[in-house]
């Protein structure tokens, strides 16, 4: 039987690989860098499917060097790397990875709150530097008891996170751009984004990256936190401006930052986030557990196998070309 080909754009975990090689011709990236289309474009003229497992953007220039491709596949819940339109236009579904990674990401975002409010890397740091010494003292953290919790993009990872500030003893209030139907189940409040702003003592970003929530933290919004605020992106980076969040950081207009995503990523080492005292970085690892990485790529694998087969993806973006 004649294997599909299938192209994969870098790393992938050894059972994913080995899912798609019982189908599948492989044809992987394998260099530390992402690829460029101009490395990719000889294995995509006749490839069946594309596996994007190291972020590069599938857009129109790319669908047009590989015209016999049938399905698209990633592991990831995020697609703003991924022109959904043009993959829909060519009629090929596009599968990402939801619901297997929503425990892990909120463990890592109110992680991210937990630790900023509590200086625990900090202490670490202090620790290991020696500093610790009788009469020694590090500026005290902050509680989470009593505090509001403001989520911006209640969805299914905001509501992982609002639950785990439930439990810490905070309120919650959220924005989306539609209340949930099930708000009472979640005991979270609805508010406005700018009643969110002013009102929450530590913000949680979880929307998706689109033309409207790009940029949606600017200096403006920055202006509106309390002083005292702590700002927490899980989401991506360029949901925020970089500059204006250094700026609101370095005046004191905002206390704290916590970023799993930042704009660029990766940040360069002599960015001049990584200077400032007031902030927690780590480098995109919301999902990055054993578990969930293998979840991830299994789903991603198996929405990738089904599609070269022409038959309906398990979890698809653009579900009126999930059907042939
Ligand atoms: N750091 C990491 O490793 C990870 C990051 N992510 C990021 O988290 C995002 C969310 O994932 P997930 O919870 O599964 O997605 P969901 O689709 O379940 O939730 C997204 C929520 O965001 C809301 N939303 C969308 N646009 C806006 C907007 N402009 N303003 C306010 N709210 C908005 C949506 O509500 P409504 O439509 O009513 O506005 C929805 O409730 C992903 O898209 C991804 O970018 C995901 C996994 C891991
Ligand atoms: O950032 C990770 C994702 O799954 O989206």
């Amino acid at each position: 039987m004649e294997k599909y080909k299938v192209v994969i754009t870098g790393r992938v975990l050894p059972a994913a690989l080995a899912a798609l090689e019982t189908q599948c011709q492989v044809y992987r990236w394998e260099q530390p860098t992402a690829p460029t289309l101009a490395d990719l474009s000889g294995w995509l003229k006749d490839a069946d499917g594309l596996f994007v497992s190291t972020n590069i953007a599938v857009n129109e220039q790319l669908l047009a060097a590989a015209p016999r491709l049938k399905v698209i596949a990633q592991p990831a819940v995020g697609y703003d790397n991924i022109d959904i339109a043009a993959c829909t236009s060519r009629k090929i579904p596009f599968g990402n990875t939801p619901g297997v990674l929503v425990e892990t990401t909120a463990d890592l975002a109110f992680g991210l709150l937990l630790t900023a409010a509590r200086r625990i890397h900090e202490g670490w740091d202090w620790v290991r530097a020696g500093k610790w010494q009788p009469g020694a003292q590090l500026p005290y953290g902050v509680d989470l008891y009593g505090k509001t919790l403001g989520i911006v993009g209640m969805g299914a990872i905001g509501s992982a996170v609002a639950r785990r500030g439930q439990a810490s003893g905070m309120k919650v209030i959220y924005n989306n751009r539609t209340p949930r139907a099930d708000q009472a189940d979640l005991k979270a409040e609805y508010c406005t984004f700018d009643q969110l702003l002013s009102e929450a003592d530590f913000i949680v970003v979880l929307t998706p990256l689109t033309p409207e929530s790009r940029g949606m933290f600017g200096a403006n919004e920055f202006a509106k936190m309390k002083p005292t605020a702590y700002f927490i992106n899980a989401a991506r980076g360029a949901v925020v401006d970089t500059q204006a969040l250094y700026n609101a950081l370095q005046a004191k207009q905002i206390a704290y930052a916590a970023l799993d995503v930042t704009d660029p990523e990766p940040l360069p080492a002599d960015h001049p986030l990584l200077q400032l005292p007031n902030i927690l970085i780590v480098p995109h690892i919301g999902s990055a557990t054993t578990e969930t990485r293998n979840r991830m790529a299994l789903l991603a694998a198996e929405n990738l196998l089904l599609g070269v087969e022409g038959k309906p993806l398990v979890t698809c973006v653009n579900t009126e070309v999930n059907y042939r």
